[in-house]
């Protein structure tokens, strides 16, 4: 890998998508300047750490869980919201890693996701025009034209409101908080409480039951108390991540330091475009989208692009078909991806394929197609022999309502309640329980046999 990190300007001149229209060049200049004297977000050491972890979810002996925000908020940097986020991805976690039987690798949508890109560059309401919000870092939401205005200053907002949810997320994960009983006996109010849970009963009093043993074995209750848990963001702003990348002291090598794992979003992950310039050079594990127009060929690209050396646990695939797409377009992708000898981790996200406008005007998503999308990954991978290495969904911790049904079977009307996210709608706190459940079920039954998948497709050769 080069060691010579591409400037800021040899990225611009790449004519960079999905990029702020920034009135004064001098003030972002000052503003990047400012960015690369502020001390890292992470420690590289942490970003290896994470990078095995995902090799061992690409060689099927770990699960990837995911998750977060659509789109942070500054306004959403608070005790209450980060505590919410965690706690539902926590509780996530002990029904998956009960269900695979295999060490879950925690990430959150946390710390870093304030850059959005959209659609349309503009936003109409009632006739008037504005630039589009494109995240917190970038803009406000408030439909004004000052507040539509891109200002650089946001990005060091962004870096204060990222340093600080990590600082909380750091303290909660080792101070206690994150201890196996508790977030067992918040999964045990979810079984008691909510619509859904009785379905889940059962495997709740297992994990019970589980529990009970191993605090009669006497397995020291400090292995219980603490969690290991990592940030991401979809690295968009260039002049953010590029003021973030840094030299690490020990390896001399680039890592970029505003989170753990960074992903390049479906809009963005053209070959020779310069996220992907960027990206090939920082030493992080990466997340690439792929879309439904995704081929293998393209897939193979990428990867060769991100990761020459073929570095296990580099490369994790976030595939976002759609669950009309996912069992036509998927096992070729696969299929190729292996049989060329890559092991790559596999991820669904199956949140922004299934994105529709509610009758009453509402961004949503239907619970029932994220459910699909989920099975035919299951399917596809449980056919290619493959491991289905993760999920990646947008969720937040509170009683939102902005995707329908689930448990609790919201409908359209119900949109109306609590529609808070200012971008894509996010699964709430009993559906993403519930997802979690229904993922379990499916780890379950897939548990017993984890081919290489290397292995498998050389043998069949
Ligand atoms: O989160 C993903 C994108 O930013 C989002 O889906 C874009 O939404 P838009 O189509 O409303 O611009
Ligand atoms: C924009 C996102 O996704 P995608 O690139 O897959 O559309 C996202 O995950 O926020």
């Amino acid at each position: 890998m080069s060691v010579t990190l591409p400037s800021l300007d040899s990225l611009h001149a790449l004519k960079p998508l999905q990029q702020p229209s920034y009135p004064d060049a001098e003030q972002v200049a000052e503003v990047v300047a400012r960015l690369r004297a502020l001390p890292p977000l992470v420690f590289a050491g942490e970003c290896d750490d994470l990078r095995a972890k995902l090799a061992s979810a690409a060689a099927g002996e770990a699960f990837l869980l995911q998750g977060g925000d659509c789109a942070e908020t500054f306004a959403g940097v608070t005790a209450a919201n980060i505590q919410g986020k965690l706690r539902t991805l926590l509780s996530m976690a002990v029904v998956l890693t009960y269900a695979a039987q295999v060490p879950i690798v925690k990430v959150g949508r946390m710390a870093g996701q304030y850059t959005k890109p959209r659609s349309s560059d503009t936003e109409t309401r009632d006739g008037v025009t504005l630039p589009a919000y494109r995240g917190d870092s970038v803009n406000g939401f408030a439909f004004t034209p000052e507040s539509r205005m891109h200002d650089p200053r946001r990005l060091l907002d962004t870096y204060n409101a990222s340093a600080a949810t990590l600082n909380l997320t750091r303290a909660f994960v080792t101070g206690g908080f994150a201890h196996l009983r508790s977030v067992h006996s918040w999964n045990a109010n979810f079984v008691k409480t909510s619509a859904a849970g009785v379905r889940y009963q059962n495997l709740a009093d297992e994990i019970d039951r589980a529990l009970a043993f191993m605090v009669a074995c006497g397995i020291d209750d400090e292995e219980f108390r603490t969690v290991d848990f990592y940030s991401s963001h979809e690295a968009l702003s260039l002049e953010y991540e590029h003021a973030l990348t840094r030299i690490d002291s020990r390896t001399q090598l680039p890592y970029d330091v505003s989170g753990h794992f960074l992903w390049i979003g479906e809009r963005t992950r053209q070959l020779d475009g310069a996220h992907v310039e960027l990206l090939r050079h920082v030493r992080n594990p990466l997340g690439v989208k792929l879309g439904p127009t995704t081929t293998a060929d393209t897939a193979l690209q990428l990867a060769d692009r991100l990761d020459p050396e073929q570095e296990p646990g580099r490369i994790t695939f976030i595939t976002r078909m759609g669950a009309g797409k996912i069992r036509d377009v998927l096992p070729d992708v696969v299929e190729k991806v292996t049989a060329s000898g890559r092991l790559v981790t596999w991820v669904c996200d199956p949140m922004h394929g299934n994105t529709f406008e509610s009758a009453n005007g509402y961004k949503t998503r239907a619970f029932a197609d994220v459910i699909d999308e989920l099975n035919g990954f299951f399917d596809v991978h449980e056919e290619l022999g493959t491991w289905p290495g993760g999920v990646h969904v947008e969720l937040t911790g509170d009683d939102v309502t902005e995707c329908l049904g689930g448990g609790d079977d919201l409908v359209e009307a119900d949109l109306a309640n609590r529609y808070e996210t200012l971008c894509d709608p996010r699964l709430n706190r009993n559906q993403s329980l519930e997802l979690a459940f229904l993922v379990a079920e499916r780890l379950t039954t897939g548990r017993i046999k984890r081919p290489n998948p290397v292995q498998a497709f050389q043998a069949d050769e």
